[in-house]
């Protein structure tokens, strides 16, 4: 992707936080007091969100069917429709709504405000309407930032004709992280990051991670998980983690440490 440069020196810290669609309805107390203190130590937060689930339940709704191929859907065009009007017309003020709710100051966005999300066609012969990110409104995130508002981005991308696309969202988190140069990317889900034999890890390696992703440990909903994890610290952003809505889970790590199994 083309990342807008627009280079802000003064700029606070900056993180990440997406919320996949499988912890939207249950978001708890603690995680809204983590995310208070987060602020108070200084940091601008900028969610990102899925709505995987809801997006399913539409879809059954309306007798559509819909497959996902290494985590991402291949989405039709009837089944963009369902798409947009899930994650822009619920998912995103819902989520808006509860945020304010406990005196968080957020605004919902998705790719067609500002431009914020511009793409193109990912590869349409096996996906169809699904976006690759180009480029990043990054100027509208600094500036409501700078005015403490908390951008809330849905996963819907727009496309140079005006076409709405469908985009994963923990590829959008990857994208958004590494366009406004984040200190950390937190991809926050219903599991306590990634498991193998039946143990959270603590940390994780890339290689590590694609190996599991070869013996099938790791699968599904996971895969783009990882990936977005991986290329977001391989190109350069420190902290990469994937925990529940606790904040607890693995970090991606370039190597391990020596205590590398959640106990
Ligand atoms: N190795 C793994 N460790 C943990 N979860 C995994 C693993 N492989 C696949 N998963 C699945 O990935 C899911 C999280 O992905 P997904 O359902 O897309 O969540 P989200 O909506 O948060 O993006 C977990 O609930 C789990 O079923
Ligand atoms: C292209 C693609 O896969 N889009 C996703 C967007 C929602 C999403 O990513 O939701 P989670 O974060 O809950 O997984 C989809 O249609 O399900």
């Amino acid at each position: 992707m083309i990342m807008s440069k627009s280079m802000h020196p003064t700029a606070r810290k900056k993180i990440v936080i997406k919320l996949g669609g499988s912890t939207l309805e249950g978001l708890n107390k603690t995680f809204f007091s983590n995310f208070k203190h987060l602020q108070q130590s200084g940091y601008d937060i900028i969610i990102t969100h899925g709505g995987g689930p809801a997006i399913n339940k539409a879809l059954e709704k309306q007798n559509i069917a819909s497959k996902v191929l290494n985590g991402i859907r291949v989405t039709s065009k009837e089944a963009m429709d369902i798409v947009q009007s899930t994650l822009i017309g619920k998912v995103n003020p819902t989520l808006v709504g509860e945020l304010n709710e406990a005196g968080i100051t957020a605004i919902g966005l998705n790719g067609f405000d500002g431009q914020l999300l511009q793409c193109e066609l990912l590869d349409y012969e096996t996906y169809g309407y699904v976006g690759k990110i180009m480029n990043v409104n990054t100027q509208l995130l600094h500036q409501l930032c700078k005015q403490q508002i908390v951008p809330v981005v849905a996963c819907v991308g727009t496309a140079m004709n005006g076409h709405a696309l469908n985009i994963n969202g923990d590829t959008v988190a990857s994208e958004v992280a590494l366009a406004i140069e984040a200190e950390s990317l937190l991809l926050v889900t219903d599991v306590s990051g990634i498991r193998v034999e039946d143990e959270y890890m603590k940390e994780a390696t890339p290689s590590l991670i694609e190996k599991w992703i070869e013996e099938g440990v790791i699968y599904g909903g996971m895969i783009p998980k990882v990936q977005s994890a991986i290329q977001v610290l391989k190109s350069g952003i420190p902290s990469v983690q994937i925990v529940n809505d606790q904040l607890i889970g693995t970090t991606i790590v370039p190597s391990f440490s020596k205590d590398v199994v959640s106990k």
